[in-house]
């Protein structure tokens, strides 16, 4: 059976900033419909640069950008067909937030696609709730504290009803209680349809909530299941990650007898107490 197309995808893409050395080359990156995919890789390895490519905000110096298995033109109209379907949040909400209010931020978007005033009013109403924040609509966002500020930038994303929701670094900042409910969020939209991909340092996370992962190390980027790439040992320490816990923890579980071999280790507590019970 062939594989669905992916909702957008990078074809042997190589990008350098102007006078720069190459930050990446000739990589590959699909994105599957409704697919929860991490990008990892050291600092300064090209998340953000392969993010930007992947939503249009950069173009790569060869290769191509796919939607819906077409090429994106960069002309207006070809930027505006991408832009209804990927969003890109950046890293640091201030480099997105300008808006007055958190809800005239939110509003920018859709009113720039032209949307009569009543569907931008609901786009907005339903992007507060997304991110439990409609009590915030009518704070100016610089009164915003960090935490608030990010998901002020996710609504503002979230209210232009993506296919796909990039995000860079979304937990980056957010003490633990925010990060849980960041990702109870991404479960709702994820749920909805939404595909998200995000770049993250926390191979922990990248294993509880991917699918799919997306390393970046020297040798280029490696993509497959999130599951079988954060267990590789040889491609974390290229990446310069940490080998996530739950994998730690499973291979105790197995060199103790207590979980089959090839069978997948309890990725989190629960997964780990459910765990223990059963082997009594
Ligand atoms: N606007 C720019 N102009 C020139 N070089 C840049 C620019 N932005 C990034 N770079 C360079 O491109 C390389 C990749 O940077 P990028 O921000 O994509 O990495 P990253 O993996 O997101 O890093 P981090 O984990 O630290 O956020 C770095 O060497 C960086 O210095």
């Amino acid at each position: 059976m062939t594989p669905p197309t992916p909702v957008v995808e990078l074809v042997r893409a190589s990008f350098a900033y102007e006078d720069g050395p190459a930050v990446l080359t000739d990589v590959g990156l699909a994105v599957p419909e409704g697919r929860a995919v991490a990008l990892l890789g050291r600092n300064g390895g090209g998340k953000t640069t392969l993010l930007r490519l992947l939503s249009g905000g950069l173009r790569c110096g060869s290769g191509a950008l796919l939607l819906d298995g077409a090429e994106v033109t960069y002309d207006r109209k070809g930027l505006t067909r991408l832009r209804t379907s990927v969003q890109l949040v950046v890293q640091d909400p201030d480099d997105q937030l300008f808006a007055a209010s958190v809800a005239q931020d939110v509003s920018f978007g859709p009113m720039n696609l032209g949307l009569p005033e009543d569907e931008v009013r609901l786009r907005v109403t339903e992007a507060l709730e997304a991110l439990d924040i409609t009590a915030l609509a009518d704070r100016p966002t610089h009164l915003l504290s960090y935490g608030q500020r990010k998901r002020a930038a996710i609504a503002g994303a979230v209210a232009m009803r993506p296919r796909v929701l990039i995000m860079d670094e979304p937990t980056a900042g957010l003490d633990p209680h925010g990060q849980e409910r960041l990702l109870e969020t991404l479960e709702r939209l994820r749920a909805a349809g939404t595909t998200v991909v995000m770049a993250t340092h926390d191979v922990d996370l990248a294993l509880r909530w991917a699918d799919e992962a997306a390393v970046l190390s020297p040798a280029g980027l490696r993509t497959g299941p999130a599951a079988g790439l954060l267990a590789d040992d040889a491609l974390l320490d290229a990446a310069r990650l940490r080998r996530p816990w739950a994998v730690s923890v499973g291979r105790l579980l197995r060199s103790r007898g207590l979980l089959p071999e090839g069978a997948p280790g309890p990725r989190t507590a629960e997964e780990l107490d459910a765990l223990l019970d059963r082997v009594g």
